[in-house]
């Protein structure tokens, strides 16, 4: 899990600059060895919700929402869906898009992926006592300056407190020069490792954190000390395993685990028999690919927004959720990939516009590609979100690092670059003193547009640079567009700060949907009125303080919307 110089220089490409580069194209330019995750995205969401406030517990039955979203919500949410009030008209019309799978379908497909995906690292997870040892590369050009080993080692830990029974008994940093294809740690490092495995007779397994170890370092290192030894990868899937309950979640979970096992064996046989598993997968994800790209499509023109909510793991994401929708259903917990499967909250904002925010998986630093490539059919989903929530947690130290590895994520899947991203800094009741002056700044950014890449692409030339100066240099250029960032201090536990969120997420989303905002005095329960709602869903309507008969209303309209509203109108004055 080490920042390495690569990672470094990757992620600060994507961060200065990037658009015009293909997440393919990156990683056949500059190699990165690792990445970050961003997972389930969902961005389907039928026509029919718009008559809805909370989706997660009002949009329709179980199955409706299932067909019509494209995926399934989060079992914790099941209990909480009771029937709805979806005009037969709009489910007729749905059920008729052939090419959309309809429930039948959906479900052979799921239990078919299922199966080819079987769990497999469940099979081998670990219980008891685990040791968490970090190789920390102290100098050249895969050192790091960007965080330190102490908090790369807390990251470690807690991602050992993340998985159920399983506790941390020791962790530690042992300082290396360099990591090669074989050996990790140098033989006198091993000597002491060994005498501390030896004193420790409960362990279960030794937590080597980086990102992936090679078979035959993990050979060696287990024949040498005699215990069980998981790289970074393992854990972070193991942890997946543990917390994916929707099929979706599992089948990606799967996609990600079986090269990994494959990497593993040696037997031609076990791998030709993974090799056909991960084709069948694959193609059942293909499947769901196309489904959901339809089901999007089908969204587009139901005018429900998207705003995906997305930011580090443990940064706030569905605590903020919980407190912008005032749902208390929804609950953070303090667990790294707490959330796993993407949910939908319907959200009404005060000019009467109603979005959909998505809980999203969160991301986290080098991850290897494969885990990232699992999760394909619904990174497609985030791209097409109409705005972004870029969360952080203010009160961490290393946020300078999860900016950058958000950042990185947001690039790698093509986000376009007009899709406005609101950063918010999240956990401000923890850290008071820090960015509240930039509270009044405007709180929007953008990708960089290919002009703005081509123009930093300078970056090119600090390969050649000596490779500490190379790295000051790289860290002083994420700061720079840490600090750049405008951003909104918010607290999701003390609510502190959420009315300017409302406000930008409003302004946001008015612009990117193109609306724009009619206020009017209409009589109390009139044709007008009447007209309006159908048109504009639910306006906001408050009672005229000079006349009882009139209403004062704000209506979000696109300009269709208002011409349709006024031919309305004006067959209502032509009757009367
Ligand atoms: N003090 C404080 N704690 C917060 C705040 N927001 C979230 N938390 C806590 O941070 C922890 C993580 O919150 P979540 O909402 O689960 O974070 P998340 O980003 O959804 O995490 P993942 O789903 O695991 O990626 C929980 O223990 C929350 O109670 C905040 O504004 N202030
Ligand atoms: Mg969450």
């Amino acid at each position: 899990m080490l920042l390495d110089f690569q990672i470094v220089h990757y992620c600060t490409i994507m961060v200065m600059s990037k658009c015009i580069l293909s997440w393919r194209m990156i990683r056949f330019v500059i190699k990165p060895k690792s990445c970050t995750i961003i997972s389930p995205f969902v961005s389907a969401l039928p026509q029919c919700l718009a008559g809805h406030h909370y989706i997660s517990s009002s949009c329709g039955t179980y199955r409706e929402m299932k067909k019509n979203f494209g995926y399934r919500v989060s079992p914790d949410h099941r209990s909480n869906i009771t029937p709805g009030n979806r005009p037969e008209s709009e489910l007729s019309n749905a059920d008729n898009d052939s090419l959309v799978l309809d429930d039948a379908q959906y479900a052979a497909l799921l239990h078919d992926a299922e199966s080819f995906g079987a769990g497999v690292v469940s099979k081998a997870s670990i219980k008891g006592g685990v040791m968490v040892v970090l190789p920390w590369v102290k100098w050249g050009p895969r050192q790091t300056l960007v965080t330190c080993p102490e908090r790369v080692l807390d990251e470690a830990a807690a991602l050992i407190g993340s998985l159920d029974n399983v506790t941390l008994i020791n962790k530690s940093v042992v300082k290396v020069r360099y990591i090669s294809k074989s050996i990790v740690f140098g033989p006198g490092q091993l000597e002491q490792l060994k005498a501390c495995v030896a004193d420790l007779p409960v362990l279960a397994a030794l937590f080597v954190a980086v990102d992936r170890l090679s078979r035959t370092q993990i050979r060696t290192l287990e024949r040498e000390l005699g215990v069980r030894v998981v790289d970074r990868y393992w854990v972070v899937l193991s942890i997946f395993h543990q917390h994916a309950k929707t099929v979706e979640a599992r089948m990606q979970v799967a996609l990600a685990e079986l090269p990994y096992l494959r990497s593993m064996t040696k037997l031609s046989t076990e791998q030709s028999l993974i090799d056909q598993r991960i084709r069948l997968l694959q193609m059942s994800l293909n499947k769901l690919l196309r489904h959901r790209m339809l089901v999007r499509n089908r969204r587009k023109v139901s005018d429900l927004p998207s705003v995906a909510v997305v930011g580090y793991t443990n940064a706030g994401k569905t605590s903020l959720i919980s407190a912008l929708c005032a749902d208390g259903s929804i609950q953070g917990r303090d667990q790294l990939f707490a959330t796993l499967d993407v949910t939908a909250h319907g959200l009404s904002l005060p000019c009467g516009v109603r979005c959909v925010l998505l809980d999203t998986v969160g991301f986290i630093q080098d991850l290897p590609t494969e885990l990232v490539a699992s999760f394909n059919a619904t990174l497609q989903d985030a791209a097409q979100a109409d705005v972004i929530i870029h969360v952080r947690d203010l009160s961490h130290p290393d946020r300078l690092l999860h900016h950058t590895t958000v950042m990185a994520a947001l690039y790698s899947i093509d986000l376009p670059h007009t899709t406005p991203i609101i950063t918010l800094d999240n956990k401000a009741d923890l850290a008071p003193d820090l960015r509240v002056s930039e509270a009044e700044q405007p709180c929007t950014s953008f990708l960089l547009d290919d002009k703005q890449y081509e123009k930093s692409c300078r970056l090119k030339g600090h390969k050649d640079a000596e490779s500490h100066t190379a790295n000051l240099y790289l860290l002083h250029q994420l700061q720079d567009h840490y600090s750049s960032t405008p951003a909104l201090a918010v607290s999701a536990t003390t609510k502190q700060g959420l009315v300017p969120v409302i406000t930008a997420l409003e302004e946001q989303l008015l612009r990117v949907t193109q609306r724009k905002l009619f206020r009017m005095k209409l009589p109390t329960g009139g044709p007008h009125l009447r007209a309006l709602r159908s048109v504009a869903g639910t306006p906001r309507e408050t009672p005229c303080p000079d006349d009882a008969n009139l209403c004062e209303v704000v209506a979000a309209l696109t300009e269709k919307q208002f011409a349709q509203f006024k031919k309305l109108c004006s067959s209502i004055n032509s009757n009367s």
